[in-house]
């Protein structure tokens, strides 16, 4: 792309040295450049990309966007600014030729729920034979392939990318979660979203946003920034059931559609029961009231089908067409997932690692267990991350028969310090604090008796831990599984 072109995205800066007549690609990360590249450096919460400035130059950047002169050798210009995140989004939409103009863009953002509504409209968008690309905590899935992903929401170069892949794949709809944390620090910049979904609001990450408040208003951003041109059709998915939503509504001007199963919504359940591994409900839509049965487990699951029955019908999907679409849904990996094991025992894997989602983890687990046997539920948390939070997942963790406290990733926490927080929530004497999540998940399976529930909750889809800097392999169902068959030969 010409320099002069790109560059003329930013109102305000000083250029020091000759520009190129054009540049190649664009980079925030010195380790990825590429010959007759715009290098742009970012002030990081580890390290400041403007100390490798030079390394990006010796790499062949030939442009570096700084937010103050560096000493550099080599043939290079710079580009001063006031912001270089700011710069950042600027700059990747332009490069990419603001791509999601091109693709209808779904955003979901909420506490709970992201990946898995997200992943449900993504497969029923496949399901209906249209080609969807999806970001997210798993990863980014185009076209069948999944890639790693740093993050649930990427950075804005990132996710520039991502989008403008997703259009040259011929994708013409790309279904993003939307992390409060994407939000705040401006990742989505110059993303247009034409759809915007919201779950729920529950305690998490106050860590990073101070308050609730804070948090709630950092969500808020998503339907704030749909901006006013009522050429385009876009709107607004809420849930009814939780507060925030009246907020959000007010938020935007493009329309409301709601769902929720307590309070008055456009889409509603009633009688929803569980058996069998089945979920049945009554869905109630502006057509009337249909009978649903679905694979996905749990009132939550209820919730996470009713945000994308509303997507679809908003879209003009018709309704026979989107039950047959939700009751086609295979499970969401890592998400109230069964394990698939001969063991007397009923086994799921599960992503909770919120105090509300660990409520609502063992709701759906409960109507599966007979009175004479036990509901075990084990729960890990982060180390160096929000511990406001531990507390109250415990006491959440409480309603289950026996609970085993453990750590997700651990980090650079010792795992008495994450245990210890975990415990002080605990309503009852049935516990046992096990730092080492692998020996966690043996002592699991070591108390089970033929006929209990057991839930691994805070892993999820993870086949790693984190601990220290490490990024050790890590699977609680392959552990469970064998440490079952040694018990149950
Ligand atoms: C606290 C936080 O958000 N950190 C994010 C941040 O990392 P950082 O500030 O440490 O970046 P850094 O490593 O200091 O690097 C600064 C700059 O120097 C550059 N650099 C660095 C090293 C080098 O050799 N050369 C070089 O050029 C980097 O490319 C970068 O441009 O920028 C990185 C790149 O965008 C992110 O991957 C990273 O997310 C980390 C992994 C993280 O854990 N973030 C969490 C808190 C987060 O964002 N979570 C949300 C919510 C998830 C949920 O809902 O549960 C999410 O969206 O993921
Ligand atoms: N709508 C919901 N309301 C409350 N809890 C939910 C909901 N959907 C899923 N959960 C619970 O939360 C866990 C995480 O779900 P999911 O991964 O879909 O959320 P998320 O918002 O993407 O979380 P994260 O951003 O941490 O990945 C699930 O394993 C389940 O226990």
């Amino acid at each position: 792309m010409y320099t002069e072109e790109l560059l003329s995205v930013i109102p305000l800066k000083t250029v020091i040295g000759q520009l190129p007549n054009t540049v190649k690609d664009i980079s925030i990360d010195s380790r990825s450049v590429q010959p007759k590249s715009l290098f742009i450096c970012i002030k990081g919460y580890t390290v400041d990309g403007h100390d490798f400035a030079q390394k990006a130059v010796d790499a062949g950047a030939t442009v570096v966007v700084a937010d103050h002169e560096l000493q550099l050798d080599g043939e290079v210009a710079q580009v001063i600014v006031n912001d270089t995140d700011r710069a950042l989004g600027l700059l990747a939409a332009k490069f990419f030729d603001y791509p999601s103009n091109d693709l209808t863009m779904i955003g979901v953002t909420g506490t709970n729920g992201k990946t898995s509504v997200s992943g449900i409209i993504h497969h029923m968008l496949v399901g209906m034979g249209e080609r969807s690309a999806l970001s997210g905590t798993i990863g980014f899935e185009l076209n069948g392939v999944l890639y790693e992903s740093a993050n649930t929401t990427n950075d804005a170069l990132s996710t520039q990318q991502m989008i403008f892949r997703a259009k040259m794949e011929g994708c013409r709809t790309m279904v993003m979660e939307v992390s409060s944390h994407g939000l705040a620090l401006g990742r989505l910049a110059g993303v247009d979203y034409d759809v915007a979904v919201f779950t729920n609001l529950t305690h998490d990450h106050l860590d990073f946003h101070g308050t609730m408040e804070e948090y709630g208003n950092a969500k808020g951003l998503l339907f704030s920034q749909l901006g006013q041109d009522f050429t385009k059709n876009k709107y607004v998915v809420l849930n009814a059931d939780d507060p925030w939503s009246e907020r959000y509504a007010k938020m935007t001007s493009y329309p409301v559609w709601t769902y929720g199963l307590k309070n008055d919504a456009i889409f509603r359940a009633e009688n929803c029961s569980y058996e069998d591994g089945l979920t049945t409900f009554d869905m109630i839509t502006p057509e009337g009231k249909f009978p649903i049965s679905m694979k996905l487990l749990g009132e939550f699951n209820v919730y996470n089908v009713l945000a994308a029955a509303a997507v679809f019908y908003a879209k003009g999907i018709a309704i026979d067409v989107i039950i047959e679409l939700i009751e086609d849904l295979a499970p969401i990996r890592g998400r109230m997932e069964r394990v698939k094991t001969d063991l007397p025992l009923q086994i799921f894997i599960d992503y909770a690692h919120t105090p509300d989602a660990i409520e609502k983890a063992i709701n759906a687990a409960l109507p599966y267990k007979k009175p004479e046997n036990k509901l075990i539920f084990l729960i890990g948390t982060g180390g160096n991350r929000d511990k406001s939070k531990r507390p109250a997942m415990a006491e959440k963790a409480s309603r289950a028969d026996y609970v085993i406290l453990t750590t997700d990733d651990p980090r650079f926490e010792e795992y008495d310090s994450i245990t210890g927080d975990l415990a002080k929530g605990m309503q009852h004497e049935n516990y046992a604090c096990i730092g080492d999540r692998a020996e966690a998940v043996r002592h699991a399976i070591s108390v089970a008796e033929p006929g209990d529930i057991i839930i691994f909750a805070g892993k999820g889809h993870e086949d790693y831990q984190i601990i220290g800097n490490k990024k050790l392999p890590h699977s609680d169902a392959e552990i469970a599984v064998e440490a079952g068959r040694i018990k149950f030969v």
